[in-house]
């Protein structure tokens, strides 16, 4: 293997719900090349450690594992143990033996703390760069999953890339309800249908601003903001009256919507800008990704908060596309863009 440069290393972190198919699609993912210098973590919940067992281990690929216990729980002591303690267990000749991390979580995790402490850990934010949230939702089951259980809503909206698990078990009707869920959850995820783990790597690879190889990273993807139209809550109800849920279910309380500012930020405004974001952020701020056109400068900055934490601004080197106003999205709980909008006045125009 190469040897490791001093780069933060891209950290993806794969999570969904109990069941819907994690270690199945990690066991594919890590026997392609692409990730045959990824580092393996696996999350177990329980006393017995067992889905290491399950991952296919090769020469290439390093196994290691959390003690038991939740992830989202243990992350300040396991992981952060794990993953400075990695740098050095995986070195030969003060060499690091692989170049990417790859975090299964237990199914249980909310994965805000996670990346919480990846953005914010006065050592890991300095050596780990969050490259993604896969998330994984079972096809047949992910509507009842949906139903139940507010945390798998949670992953839904924060993921980077859905994978779509077990189509093979699952009903044109359940099909047809999830898809339509999920574009008012998270309307800008890429989706991949997944077939018992069959994944190529690519597809959970590069997913955010993070470029091991020195390539720009594919903002205009990541961002995604056609996505957001203004109506995707109501387009994927469908108002077709077809739809026979619980109108409490957890996902009609997610928002997902972009705004656009046409006129360049003033230089000496963009503090006062964050600090608008900073006071809106919290655990009802799902996730808030953006583009910024800061008056005076070539080259845009971007912008991503998880929850109440928002990552320090990231100089591109160039703009994504032709397109040079300021985007924002949002994925918020019960939070409407009339108030978002409102406390953005003067900042936000469309
Ligand atoms: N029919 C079918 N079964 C699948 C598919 N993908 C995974 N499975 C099965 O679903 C079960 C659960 O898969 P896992 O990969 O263990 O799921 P997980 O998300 O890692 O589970 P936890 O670690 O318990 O949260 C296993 O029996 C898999 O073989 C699929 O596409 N189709």
């Amino acid at each position: 293997m190469s040897p490791a440069s001093s780069s933060p290393i891209p950290v993806t972190l794969l999570t969904g719900f109990l069941g819907s198919g994690k270690t199945t699609v990690l066991n594919h993912l890590v026997r392609q090349p692409e990730l045959a210098d990824a580092l393996v973590i696996i999350n177990e919940f329980g006393d017995m450690p067992l889905d290491h067992m399950l991952v296919a281990h090769s020469t290439e690929n390093a196994v290691t594992e959390m003690s038991s216990g939740c992830l989202c729980c243990t992350i300040r002591t396991d992981l952060v143990r794990t993953l400075r303690d990695i740098t050095w267990r995986f070195s030969r000749n003060g060499r690091r033996q692989f170049r990417r991390v790859l975090i299964e979580t237990t199914g249980l995790a909310d994965p805000a703390p996670i990346m919480h402490t990846l953005m914010t850990h006065p050592q890991l934010a300095q050596q780990y760069r969050l490259d993604g949230i896969v998330v994984a939702l079972d096809l047949a089951a992910g509507n009842a999953t949906l139903d139940r259980h507010p945390e798998a809503v949670r992953q839904a909206a924060i993921a980077d890339c859905l994978l779509l698990t077990k189509g093979d078990l699952a009903d044109a009707e359940a099909r047809r309800m999830l898809l339509q869920r999920l574009a008012a959850i998270n309307p800008a995820a890429p989706r991949h249908e997944v077939r018992h783990g069959a994944l190529a790597a690519d597809a959970v690879l590069h997913l955010g601003l993070f470029s091991a190889e020195g390539k720009a990273p594919d903002v205009a993807r990541w961002l995604h903001e056609a996505a957001y139209a203004d109506d995707a809550q109501h387009q994927a109800h469908g108002h077709t009256h077809d739809h026979h849920h619980d109108v409490n279910r957890h996902d009609d309380h997610i928002r997902a919507f972009c705004f656009a500012v046409d006129d360049p930020i003033p230089a000496d405004r963009l503090t006062a800008w964050l600090d608008v974001l900073r006071g809106l952020a919290g655990p009802d701020i799902l996730r808030v990704k953006g583009i910024l056109n800061i008056a005076g400068q070539d080259q845009p900055l971007v912008i991503h908060s998880v929850q109440h934490i928002i990552h320090p601004p990231i100089t591109l080197p160039a703009w994504p596309s032709a397109d040079r106003r300021s985007r924002l999205v949002f994925i918020t709980r019960d939070i409407g863009r009339e108030t978002i909008e409102a406390a953005f006045q003067g900042f936000l125009r469309d």
